[in-house]
């Protein structure tokens, strides 16, 4: 294990940010730190950075007790939302910096600083300021200064999250590619569900400073611990006072299956290939259900049509008693 959180408690004040954290972060893997706004993600990564100290608990980074270590002697990377870079420095300065008051030899700081730069695709642009570039080059900028000093471990603080949509998910889909060439060990916290389901090997899902689950995306998407962890990582509905996801319900026009939900149609939307009906059921329950095109045109089904609504086989259903539709998409 690269990082180990153990134990972790953090209060400002009264206020509990994080409660008893237990944590273990992979070697070479790409972790995200994700959850609702307020969970305590940005807490437990400063905490392992160094930039909080916790009340209670430990952090090992690399099998060394880290949790009295000042945080530039954690051998940790850090990039920020708002990466302050030095204005008056070109890119390449800027790159530069940490191998610069290291006093490493020149030759070894410009050839590395070449190869960072070439790996973050940024090598046109060494002679530029950084007001000069784009907030995604800027960004890209940021994890080559933080991996110049080969830190063990690159802490990423929504690393994208000042940017619009189109250029969050070009830079999400190059960190998975620079990861897969670096394999350094990667925290990066989002609360972005479809950022971290696509990005990365391991998710942490932090809320009200509690960890609620830790797996790999498909595990905590087939297998949530809870209905929390389930609507957060997707959309979900409830049929028959079951949580469930909107495309694991079966439509049928006929009352096929004995224990069928029988409902009616009350809205049909399209988008693009995508079916979304609403139904109300006999008891009063509204489902939201999520079909093909091809298989809604199939079915024939319409604004007024009567429907029978089971579970698909294998599909995740769970009891819940509280409201699943709070969860928060981007
Ligand atoms: N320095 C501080 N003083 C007081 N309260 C703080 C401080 N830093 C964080 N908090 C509180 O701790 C809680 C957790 O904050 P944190 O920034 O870790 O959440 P987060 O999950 O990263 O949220 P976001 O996605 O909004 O950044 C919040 O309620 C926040 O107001």
């Amino acid at each position: 294990m690269s990082i180990e959180v153990k134990g972790v408690t953090k209060r400002f004040g009264d206020f509990v940010a994080l409660e008893d954290v237990n944590v273990s972060i992979p070697t070479g893997q790409l972790t995200a730190l994700l959850g609702p706004s307020g969970g305590g993600k940005s807490t437990l990564l400063r905490v392992i950075a160094g930039l909080e100290s916790s009340d209670a608990g430990t952090i090992e980074i690399e099998g060394v007790d880290a949790t009295r270590l000042a945080p530039q002697k954690r051998n940790v990377g850090f990039v920020f939302q708002h990466y302050a870079a030095f204005k008056h420095m070109t890119v390449a300065k800027n790159v530069a910096f940490g191998l610069e008051i290291r006093k490493k030899p020149k030759d070894e700081v410009r050839d590395r600083v070449h190869e960072l730069l070439k790996l973050v695709h940024l090598e046109q642009f060494a002679h530029r300021l950084p007001s000069q570039l784009s907030g995604g080059q800027r960004q890209r900028m940021a994890l080559a200064r933080a991996l110049a000093v080969e830190p063990s471990v690159l802490l990423l603080d929504e690393p994208f999250g000042a940017l619009d949509a189109k250029v969050r998910k070009e830079l999400r889909d190059w960190l998975r590619r620079l990861h897969d060439e670096v394999h350094v060990t990667t925290v990066f916290v989002t609360h972005d569900q479809e950022e971290a389901l696509e990005v990365s090997d391991e998710i942490v899902v932090i809320n009200n400073g509690r960890v609620e689950q830790v797996g790999t995306p498909d595990q905590l998407y087939d297998e949530p611990a809870n209905d929390f962890v389930m609507s957060f990582l997707g959309e979900v509905t409830t049929l028959g006072g079951h949580a469930i996801r909107p495309h694991d319900i079966e439509v049928s026009t006929s009352p096929l299956l004995d224990h069928a939900i029988e409902g009616t149609v009350d809205r049909v939307l399209r988008i693009g290939f995508e079916v979304r009906l609403t139904v109300h059921t006999l008891d009063g329950e509204e489902v939201m259900v999520q079909l093909t095109r091809t298989l809604s045109n199939g079915l024939g089904v319409r604004e007024g049509s009567t429907v029978w609504l089971t579970p698909l086989a294998g599909a995740t259903v769970m009891p819940t008693a509280v409201s699943v539709g709070g969860h928060a998409r981007t």
